[in-house]
C-alpha cells in the first residue's frame, strides 16, 4: 500500500543538534510514536513532517506532494496538534472552532461537541485562561475533528490527568478506525501512548536508532534470575546484567546457550516498554 508520508534522506542541523539521516514511512493504518530524551528532536521531527522547519537535505512526501514546494495543497491533508499553540492565548475556544473548521473540508462537528462534552471544556474563555490540562484538551477537540489524512501529536498526555488520559486513548482509537489515515506522536516514554502505537521511531540525540515494531520489541526483550552468579563470559543476547538477573534482547539464542550449559534460570518475565526504551536509550 502507498505511504500517507515519506521521509528520504532528512537531515537538519540546528545549533547543537544534528538530525538524521532519517527515512521514514508511515503506512496507512498505523500508529507510530517518536521517542526519545529531552532535546533527542522529536518535536522537531513533526515540525519538519509540517514545513515549519526546513531540511537542509532529503525532502518530505505527503501523499503525492512534497511538503516543502511551493504549492501548499497538501496541508488540508494534515493536522497538527503542537506543544505550544502559538498566537491563541487571546481567543476563545468558540471563536477558535470558527476559524479553524471551514479551513478543513471534513471538519467533524459532532466529534467535537463529543470532545468538548467528555472533557468539559468552557469554550467561552480565553485560551490563556484555561489551565495546562484543559488547554491541551482544547487543542485536541480543535485537531481530531478535521479528520485528516495523517495527524501529528506532539505530547497529547502532557498535564492530563489519568481518566483524561483514557478518554484520550479512546477518542485515538476511535479516529483511528475511520478509513485510510495514520497517526504520527511524540513522546517521552509515555507508557498509555507507547501502548497504542504500531511503531516506535526511537532518537538519541538526532540520531535515528532505529523504527521498532512495538510487539516485536516486547518480544524480543526478556529478563531471567538464577539462583547463582552467572559465567563471566558474555552470554549471547546479553543487554545487561546486575548479579543474578539477565536481561537479553534475543531470548532464543539466551535460552540455548543456557540449556546448553545446564544454567537453569529461577523466574523469566518480560520487560515493560518504557523499561526496554531506557535500555535502548542507556545502553
Ligand atoms: N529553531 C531552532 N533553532 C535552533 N535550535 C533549535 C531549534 N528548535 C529546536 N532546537 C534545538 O534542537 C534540539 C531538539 O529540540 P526538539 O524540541 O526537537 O527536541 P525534543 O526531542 O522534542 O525535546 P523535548 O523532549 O524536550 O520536548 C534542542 O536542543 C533544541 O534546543
Amino acid at each position: 500500500m502507498k505511504p500517507i508520508m515519506e521521509f528520504t534522506n532528512i537531515e537538519k542541523r540546528l545549533d547543537s543538534l544534528h538530525i538524521g539521516p532519517i527515512n521514514l514511512s508511515v503506512e496507512p493504518g498505523t500508529i507510530t510514536t517518536i521517542v526519545g530524551t529531552n532535546g533527542a528532536g522529536k518535536s522537531t521531527l513533526l515540525k519538519l513532517m509540517m514545513n515549519l522547519v526546513k531540511p537542509d537535505q532529503g525532502n518530505i512526501k505527503l501523499l503525492n506532494s512534497f511538503v516543502h514546494g511551493p504549492d501548499e495543497n497538501w496541508k488540508k491533508n494534515i493536522s497538527y496538534q503542537p506543544q505550544t499553540a502559538v498566537g491563541w492565548n487571546a481567543f476563545t475556544g468558540k471563536s477558535l472552532r470558527d476559524f479553524i473548521a471551514p479551513l478543513y473540508p471534513n471538519w467533524d462537528e459532532v466529534l467535537f461537541k463529543r470532545i468538548v462534552e467528555a472533557f468539559n471544556i468552557p469554550l467561552n474563555k480565553s485560551f490563556v485562561a484555561l489551565s495546562q490540562g484543559i488547554q491541551q484538551k482544547l487543542k485536541l477537540a480543535l485537531t481530531l475533528p478535521r479528520n485528516t489524512s495523517l495527524l501529528l501529536l506532539d505530547e497529547p498526555t502532557a498535564y492530563m490527568d489519568i481518566p483524561a488520559k483514557e478518554q484520550l486513548m479512546n477518542f485515538i482509537v476511535e479516529w483511528m478506525e475511520h478509513g485510510h489515515r495514520a497517526i504520527v506522536m511524540a513522546s517521552h516514554q509515555s507508557a498509555d501512548i507507547m501502548k497504542l502505537s504500531d511503531y516506535l521511531v526511537v532518537l538519541k540525540q538526532g540520531k535515528l536508532i532505529d523504527i521498532f515494531e512495538k510487539e516485536t520489541l516486547i518480544d524480543t526483550h526478556k529478563q531471567y534470575w538464577f539462583n547463582e552468579a552467572l559465567p563471566v563470559e558474555k552470554v549471547p543476547g546479553e543487554l545487561f546484567r546486575k548479579a543474578t538477573q539477565l536481561i537479553s534482547n534475543n531470548p532464543e539464542r539466551t535460552e540455548a546457550y543456557l540449556h546448553q550449559h545446564g544454567i537453569a534460570w529461577t523466574a523469566l518475565e518480560s520487560l515493560n516498554l518504557e523499561e526496554i526504551i531506557t535500555l535502548i536509550l542507556t545502553k
